[in-house]
């Protein structure tokens, strides 16, 4: 069977390396390097734009119509301050070094699913082996400006998901995916830092690539082009309770961790949660790394209707990892079963937080949830206090 989107992976297989190689550049350049002064967001920010300059750029040149959700835009590059004007130069020149470098083209093959294995198979008309400059490049940014919608073909793209990870040299992530009707139909994930292999510390094996098309499976393959990097498929193992683990944010302020704590404790999960940042936990789930057989975000409490002080989550943070889950076997949802809807726009709405796991973890983790959380709010009236999690709205 002919896969779909071939076209489409190829595009988005070689934007998404392109970005990386440049965020790995940045982090070693700026990061690692002496230049960071403690506490120095700006490498992240420089990372940020230039990677969307990069992917845009690809995508707008590939795919001229196709309409793209980007996190970032170019305002602040076009402020009119020395301290503009320099974070633009730095992203224009990040960005053109890596645009400017020639098509790679390797001999591609099919492997036993008929998928093109091997090579970026990169073509010059997708906007490579050339500059572009200041103007063309803040163009592109301002590509990713596309409010989304519940109808027609459209890209959504994370170019550094994961910033706090990103700057610690830890998990972080380049994400892409195309939504067709507010469905997602093809996920690619970057992540530099995960080893290719589970369990494994890193070092030559670093930089893995996933990659996820909707009814052909998931799979995984290196980072960094060569003529053998083959595609291997990526299946959700089958994990006994007891014996896996929550994956989770790091981040204490992005998910309700002591929530997590008490759901794991409620089904018998005894594995201590694994903690990384960005959808590099989709990918962790996928392979089953470090028992990690759950991906949790509850929000916090606060912020009234959602929790979270307010945040709402943004689709770009969640469409390529939800496919990657689906594709290897799982399923994802919002903590009360819903469907993750990607057709609300830039953001999933009130969606009350992402639950991701094999079909029959899952049921049972929506379940604790449910039961956690109306324990918590039993709690919380008896003290006479404040909500501490979330009300009870999410129980409606
Ligand atoms: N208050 C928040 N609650 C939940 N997620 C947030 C919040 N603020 C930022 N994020 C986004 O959450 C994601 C990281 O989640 P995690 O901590 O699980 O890795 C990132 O996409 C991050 O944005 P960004 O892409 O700018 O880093
Ligand atoms: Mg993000
Ligand atoms: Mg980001
Ligand atoms: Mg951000």
């Amino acid at each position: 069977m002919p896969v779909p989107f071939s076209l489409e992976q190829q595009v988005a297989i070689a934007a998404v390396r392109r970005a990386c190689a440049l965020t790995t550049t940045v982090f070693n350049k700026l990061v690692a390097g002496e230049t960071l002064v403690k506490g120095d967001k700006s490498p992240v920010t420089v990372a940020d734009f230039s990677a969307q300059a990069v992917i845009n750029t690809i995508l707008s040149h590939a795919f001229p119509d196709d309409p793209i959700i980007g996190e970032e835009d170019s305002a602040d590059l076009r402020a009119p301050t020395k301290e503009s004007e320099l974070l633009r130069s730095r992203v224009v020149e990040l960005a053109d070094e890596i645009l400017v470098q020639p098509p790679l083209f390797f001999p591609r093959g099919v492997d036993e699913d008929e998928v093109v294995v091997g090579g970026s198979g990169e073509r010059p008309e997708w906007g490579l082996g050339r500059r572009w400059g200041a103007e063309a490049l803040l163009k592109a940014i301002d590509r990713g400006n596309y409010a989304g919608g519940r109808l027609g073909r459209m890209w959504t793209l994370d170019p550094i998901d994961g910033t706090k990870g990103f700057l610690r040299g830890g998990q972080y992530a380049v994400c892409l995916a195309l939504l067709v009707d507010a469905r997602v139909e093809l996920g690619v994930i970057g992540c530099p830092n995960l080893p290719q292999i589970t369990n494994d510390s890193g070092g030559d094996n670093k930089g893995a690539l996933f990659i996820a098309v909707r009814g052909h499976g998931a799979r995984q393959l290196p980072l960094s082009p060569s003529a053998l990097s083959t595609q291997v498929r990526v299946n959700m193992p089958h994990l006994a309770l007891h014996d896996l683990s929550f994956l989770e944010s790091v981040e204490k302020a992005h998910a309700a961790l002591d929530t997590n704590a008490r759901v794991a404790a409620r089904i018998g999960v005894r594995g201590a949660p694994v903690r990384m940042d960005s959808q590099a936990k989709y990918a962790a789930l996928v392979r089953g790394d470090g028992g990690g057989g759950v991906y949790l975000r509850l929000p916090v409490a606060g912020g009234g209707k959602g929790g979270n002080g307010g945040y709402q989550e943004k689709i770009w943070d969640h469409a390529p990892g939800s496919l990657l889950v689906e594709e290897a076997g799982g399923v994802i949802s919002d903590s009360r079963g819903r469907p993750l809807d990607f057709g609300l726009g830039r953001t999933l709405g009130e969606n009350f937080g992402v639950v991701a796991a094999r079909k029959e973890v899952h049921a049972q983790v929506i379940e604790a949830i449910q039961a956690v959380l109306a324990e918590t709010e039993g709690e919380a009236e008896g003290e006479g206090t404040a909500v501490r999690t979330v009300p009870n709205f999410w129980l409606r």
